[in-house]
């Protein structure tokens, strides 16, 4: 693992693919909220801060409502000479499920660059293993908008993407093990990236093996909880062992997930849109835990933040929680 120095911080990175001269910083900075798109008009502010402080490395999707912001953000910090090039920056968005259809990837692909002026992701997502009818951007969407999904050819769709050029990677986003198999049975290219709920509530220990086994990065959203949205909970955020372990160190709890997330190797994810926690959530790289605290939190009771009751559907293709995350539950 390398350690790149940026606006005076350094957030480790590491070299995610051969296509990309850029490696992934090991911390990115979430832009969703709830309800998507509350903050819409200050958005690009608060990215434009982020970027000052030091974050190099943006999380958006399609849905998030926040591709537009972020570009703008990234159109002005080249104007006001924060970075010299765009290359200075790690950029992931999504493929909504209306678009998870294997003719739409490209289309939708290219609706989010132009969204974000760029010319290029630095990695490209499925971020569901869902399908919606195409056309249907509502959200939340309707159940019987759920339609069978084909990993195969929405898969093929996306190596296509990244031979063209216009993705450096390529990944995935709440999948199992057993869905990872089943990509990584036909892929040509094969997942960078699982991009899943991840904090010391929801550890996912065999998915981690698994993607380290298979050498996809996992990135952890929601490394905090999400407290407040309607995907998270405050179980973290308020969890005794991690608040004694917080106190004792002289940090926050916010720090300790963080920490954490970052010392089992995988990419932490954190969203908060107040300089202050920005800056406090940055505030990661230069300490440890000790010993029994990673022991501690690694006999914590296990209890799913966001178990996706809104993707099931009687017809399928998930009827049950067991079948979305194929028992990884
Ligand atoms: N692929 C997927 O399906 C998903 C991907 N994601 C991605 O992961 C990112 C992060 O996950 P997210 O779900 O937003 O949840 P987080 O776990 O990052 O939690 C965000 C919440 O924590 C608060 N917060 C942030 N920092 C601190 C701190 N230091 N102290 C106290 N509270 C804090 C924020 O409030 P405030 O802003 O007021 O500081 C916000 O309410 C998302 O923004 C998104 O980019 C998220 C969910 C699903
Ligand atoms: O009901 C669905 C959820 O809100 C879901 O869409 C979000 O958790 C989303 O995956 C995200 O990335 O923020």
């Amino acid at each position: 693992m390398e350690l790149s120095t940026i606006a005076g911080q350094s957030i480790p990175t590491f070299p995610l693919s051969s296509t990309d001269e850029k490696a992934i910083p090991l911390l990115g900075f979430g832009t969703t909220e709830y309800p998507f798109g509350a903050s819409i008009h200050t958005l690009k502010e608060t990215i434009l801060e982020a970027i000052k402080l030091g974050y190099r490395h943006f999380d958006t999707a399609a849905i998030y409502l926040s591709e537009q912001p972020l570009g703008e953000a990234i159109s002005d910090a080249l104007r006001l000479g924060l970075i010299k090039s765009r290359d200075e920056l790690f950029i992931t968005s999504k493929l909504w499920c209306s678009d998870a259809h294997h003719d739409f990837v490209l289309p939708a692909l290219k609706k989010t660059l132009q969204n974000l002026k760029l010319e290029y992701l630095n990695l490209f997502l499925i971020h569901w293993p869902l399908s919606l009818k195409p056309g249907k951007y509502e959200f939340p969407f309707q159940k019987e908008d759920i339609v069978p999904f084909d990993p195969k050819s929405v898969w093929e769709a996306m190596e296509e993407c990244q031979g063209l050029g216009l993705t450096k990677s390529i990944g995935v986003s709440n999948f199992s093990c057993k869905k990872l198999e089943t990509i990584l049975s036909t892929a040509k290219i094969p997942p960078a990236v699982n991009q899943v709920e991840m904090n010391p509530l929801w550890q996912q220990k065999k998915l981690r093996k698994f993607c380290e086994e298979k050498g996809i990065l996992v990135e952890a959203y929601s490394p905090l909880g999400a407290k407040g949205t309607a995907w998270g909970t405050n179980r973290v955020m308020e969890c005794e062992v991690l608040k004694e372990i917080a106190h004792a160190k002289g940090k926050s709890l916010a720090q300790v997930c963080l920490r954490w997330a970052h010392e089992q190797g995988v990419c932490a994810l954190v969203k908060s849109f107040n300089k202050e926690r920005m800056k406090q959530n940055l505030d990661i790289f230069y300490w440890k835990l000790t010993a029994d605290e990673p022991h501690k939190i690694s006999q914590l009771p296990q209890c799913k933040g966001f178990p996706g009751a809104a993707f099931l559907s009687d017809d399928g293709p998930y009827k049950s929680v067991e079948e979305l995350w194929d028992g990884e539950i």
